[in-house]
């Protein structure tokens, strides 16, 4: 079990991480803990004022759930990266109450003509000239890919293939990345059916949109730590000795396989003996079975294995998607590692993020595998078939920065990095940057 204190203090933060007191991480613990850290005093924080947005829950734009959330927190990164355009800001005057009597918890900055905040006003002014029309193709294939993962689970039913079983665990995986699209933007029905996995996209609101998003790669990204103690990808060996990261090279294929039913069965197990976790939408998860059973000949008992089979594909294949991805390539920044010389909240998004070279430039791809994946982090709510139209925004002002390039790997060096990633154990003394 992670334990010691680099387990505790992350680099980009003032304070040791409340939450990883605890011995296992979770949502609500990370919720809470973060309450406690950023000191927002019942109130939200952005930069260092403290604002009173109890009379905004209802009428914001992008739904109650972001603010009801992140009430007591402070939202800076979060409100930054949210909105593109000035509106947002403009209301803000409304509902300040007071200045924050204490310096802020994080110390990555979000400059006024730094790095990133540049670039999101050039992304600005470009919003209206841009081509929208991959929206409405990000919602065909999104369609198209739900309607066929019911499809071929009601097909699996009829032929005893296990073949036909990882298909409709591969195309319930697709659909549900392609639904992590809308589940950044405004509430919409396409963000209900990530819930198809058994995982809920509300969670993954908080644990992947709040935090990983925003603190990647740090003590604070939930996708770091609610793998541990299976998968340790921080370099310290108070977190995790040799031996145990060499065992967990080997037990990757198994945690894979078991992601989607160990996160859900934590959530009902904490909710029966702590506090609820589970939400109304949770029942989606279940409707694939219900139907698979009510169109076919199968005994219930049959259609539970035949789909318990395919939401191992399923969960096999998101996690050998999204642990490799972009982020636990072994020169990426991991909390320990030496910090980029230069500050701004950007930039260090940067040394975190390797994209996928070989689905560049491909729509359904990137959709479907987390691609574009520096620019996702930048404009989490822009449709991802748009971000592509960014990389000459995006290129032109790191020059003006640094003169240098965004990284990209293949699918097969990222695997071979992740792998390299989790057997390091000694901190990156070169920051990028
Ligand atoms: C935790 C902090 C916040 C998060 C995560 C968040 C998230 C979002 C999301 C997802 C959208 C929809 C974007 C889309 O679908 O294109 C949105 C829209 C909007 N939000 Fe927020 N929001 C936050 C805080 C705030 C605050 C504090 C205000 C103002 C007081 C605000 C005002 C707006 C407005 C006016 C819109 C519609 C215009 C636009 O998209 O720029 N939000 N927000």
């Amino acid at each position: 079990m992670p334990s010691g204190e680099t387990c505790k203090k992350s680099a980009i933060a003032l304070k040791p991480l409340t939450y990883r007191k605890q011995i296992f991480s979770t949502i609500p613990r990370w919720l809470e803990g973060k309450r406690q850290d950023d000191e927002a005093e019942d109130l939200w924080r952005i930069y260092d004022n403290l604002y009173d947005l109890h009379g905004f829950i209802n009428h914001h734009p992008g739904g109650k759930f972001w603010l009801q959330q992140t009430k007591g927190m402070d939202i800076t990164e979060a409100f930054e990266t949210h909105h593109i355009r000035a509106v947002p800001q403009a209301l803000l005057d409304k509902y300040f109450v007071r200045k924050a009597s204490k310096p802020r918890n994080y110390i990555l900055t979000l400059e006024e003509n730094g790095f990133y905040r540049t670039l999101k006003r050039r992304v600005g002014a470009q919003l209206d000239e841009m081509d929208y029309s991959p929206r409405r193709r990000t919602y065909l294939y999104h369609l198209a890919l739900l309607a066929a993962s019911v499809i071929l689970s009601l097909i699996s039913t009829r032929l005893d293939s296990m073949l036909v079983e990882a298909l409709t665990g591969l195309l319930i995986v697709w659909q549900a990345v392609a639904a992590h699209n809308y589940f950044h933007q405004r509430d919409n029905w396409q963000m209900y059916s990530f819930n198809l996995t058994l995982m809920n996209f509300a969670d993954w609101r908080i644990s992947h949109a709040l935090s990983h998003h925003i603190y990647t790669n740090s003590l604070y990204d939930l996708e770091m730590t609610l793998p541990e103690p299976y998968l340790c990808w921080i370099p310290s060996k108070e977190v995790a000795t040799k031996t145990w990261r060499i065992i967990s090279i080997f037990l990757q294929p198994v945690v894979y396989a078991l992601l989607f039913f160990a996160s859900f069965s934590q959530r009902v197990f904490r909710s029966i003996v702590n506090k609820n976790e589970l939400y109304w939408h949770d029942i989606i998860g279940f409707s694939l079975p219900a139907l698979m059973w009510l169109c076919s000949p199968l005994s219930a008992a049959e259609v539970l294995l035949k789909w318990c089979r395919i939401i191992m594909f399923a969960s096999f294949i998101f996690s050998l998607i999204s642990f490799n991805g972009a982020h636990h390539v072994s020169d990426n920044y991991h909390d320990g590692d030496a910090l980029p010389s230069q500050l701004d909240w950007g930039l260090y998004q940067l040394t975190t993020i390797t994209d996928r070279s070989d689905i560049k430039g491909n729509h359904f791809w990137a959709l479907t595998h987390f691609g574009d994946h520096i620019l996702h982090h930048f404009f989490p709510t822009l449709d991802h078939g748009m971000l592509s139209q960014l990389y000459p925004i995006l290129q032109s002002t790191l020059e003006e920065v640094n003169g240098s390039e965004p990284r990209e790997l293949s699918f097969v060096q990222h695997i071979i990095e992740q792998n390299k990633q989790l057997l390091r154990m000694e901190p990156n003394p070169r920051g990028h940057f």
